[in-house]
């Protein structure tokens, strides 16, 4: 966990939070916060910001209005990028490296913890012997496997995790919940977008509901 985030605050901290596109609303102002071992389930029907609050908060976009602390801290894009773990709709993936490959590029990238080798994220995520299967003739389901093994290796405290169950079958599902479990049992924070029916973890869990954007 970085140092540079206080144990008393909490690990995100979101007031009067807003984005707009083309100067339409896309959300807000919203005000929510994430503390150790928590979940905050993020719902809303097809367009109502549930990626674009995501990247937001991952540092991919910005233009928002709002004030975003990262354990107490005033954090902008450049430091949510650095201290939090996004997962995607895409996987993230470059095609024509291995699996092995792909981890160590994005590991050096991002950062990982050092408790866990390369080798032993991908035989959690059951991907043990793809270690040199280009990331092109994976499966859309290994693909997101592999994008969870880098999960695994991120230091990141906070997860972001953007439809995290989608191509998975019922082990992968299960797999996601036990990580996203024993994540928040070690202290760290996920928000979690899903339109499936959410099979949460023995975990505290929190909504956050956006409503659904008009265009006029
Ligand atoms: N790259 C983009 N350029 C312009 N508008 C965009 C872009 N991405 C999303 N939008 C618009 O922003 C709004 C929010 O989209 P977003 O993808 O965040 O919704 P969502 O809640 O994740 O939807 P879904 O449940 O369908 O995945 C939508 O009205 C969408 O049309």
């Amino acid at each position: 966990m970085p140092e540079t985030l206080s144990a008393a605050a909490p690990l995100l901290d979101v007031r009067g939070l807003s984005f707009d596109r083309d100067d339409l609303p896309v959300f807000g102002p919203l005000d929510f916060s994430v503390e150790r071992g928590e979940a905050l389930l993020v719902q809303g029907g097809n367009g109502a910001g549930k990626t674009t609050l995501l990247r937001l908060l991952a540092g991919l976009l910005d233009g928002e209005r709002g004030d975003i602390r990262l354990g107490g801290r005033s954090a902008g894009p450049a430091a949510r990028a650095g201290s939090l773990a996004y997962l995607g709709h895409l996987p993230g993936l470059k095609a024509d490296l291995t699996a092995m490959e792909n981890l160590d590029y994005l590991c050096g990238l991002l950062g990982r913890r050092p408790s866990l080798s390369l080798e032993e994220a991908l035989a959690i995520v059951g991907l043990a012997g793809y270690e040199d299967a280009a990331a092109r003739t994976l499966s859309a389901g290994q693909r997101k496997r592999l994008s969870l093994a880098r999960l695994w290796l991120s230091p990141a405290p906070l997860w972001l995790l953007d439809e995290p169950y989608a191509n998975l079958d019922l082990p992968g599902i299960e797999l996601v919940n036990r990580m996203v479990g024993a994540h928040l049992a070690e202290g760290g924070g996920a928000l979690v977008t899903t339109h499936g029916a959410y099979a949460a973890p023995p975990v505290r869990t929190r909504l956050l509901e956006l409503g659904t954007a008009v265009r006029a």
